[in-house]
């Protein structure tokens, strides 16, 4: 599990500190689907960037199963722990759909031939077929190159999805697929999903809710849409 306590986060620009997040204090666990909510500037996407291990909480700490953020080694954390999954998709764009997923795969040691089946099998596991494998992203719609992301994180073999905004770029039919699977993660894999939104939809799916408001977390809420 992730456990928050007392995090603050402080940007420092040139002329002036800027508080951003504010004595939050959470816990998140595998098996749930968690939504964070709030207004434009709260400061949601910077705390899943702490939890991404992108940044360093200026205070408090954030223990992910026991082991205290700092004492990881980040680039172990993000590519066996924790993938981040992105409005934008961010995949590779000179790597096909299957290339895509088989990159962090290899990374983490798997055989090139070891490594394709098992990418095969995460993109079926998400509707991505033998054709649409060989498509550069390019080739590929808004729903399809999501899709294709979220197998990527799967491939790292980690069990935490932290998603910011993952649907902000598909139409509803294409949302209403990207929730139903990182539901199914959730539900059939006991995967951790942490997701960052403005969209009700995405949020009325999860288990818990939880309310950034000014950099403060608010009272985590059991999802009064289910
Ligand atoms: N690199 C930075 N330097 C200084 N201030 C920053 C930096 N990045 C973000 N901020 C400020 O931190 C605050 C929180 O930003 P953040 O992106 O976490 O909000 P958010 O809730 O995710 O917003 P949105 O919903 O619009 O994405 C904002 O006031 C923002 O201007």
């Amino acid at each position: 599990m992730i456990q928050v306590n007392d995090v603050g986060y402080t940007y420092q620009t040139k002329y002036q500190k800027v508080e951003v997040l504010k004595n939050v204090t959470c816990t998140f666990e595998y098996g749930k689907y968690y939504a964070i909510v709030g207004e434009s500037g709260s400061g949601k996407s910077t705390f899943l960037s702490l939890l991404a291990g992108l940044d360093t909480p200026t205070i408090g700490e954030i223990v992910i199963d026991g082991v205290e953020i700092k004492n990881l080694n980040r680039d172990e954390y993000r590519s066996q722990k924790a993938a981040m999954v992105y409005q934008s998709f961010y995949l590779f764009p000179l790597l096909t759909a299957l290339e895509n997923v088989r990159f962090p795969l290899e990374l983490n040691g798997l055989s090139k031939k070891k490594a394709t089946e098992k990418a095969r099998l995460l993109l079926n596991q998400v509707g991505i077929n033998e054709e649409l494998e060989k498509h550069y992203p390019r080739m590929l719609s808004g729903g399809e190159q999501q899709r294709v992301a979220i197998a990527r994180a799967m491939a790292t073999g980690g069990k935490i999805i932290l998603a910011d905004e993952p649907t902000g770029n598909l139409d509803s039919k294409n949302e209403k697929i990207i929730v139903h699977l990182l539901a199914e993660l959730v539900k059939k894999e006991n995967y951790m999903v942490i997701v960052v939104t403005h969209n009700p939809f995405v949020a009325e799916a999860a288990d818990r809710i939880y309310h950034m408001q000014d950099g403060m977390l608010g009272e985590e809420k059991a999802n009064v849409y289910l």
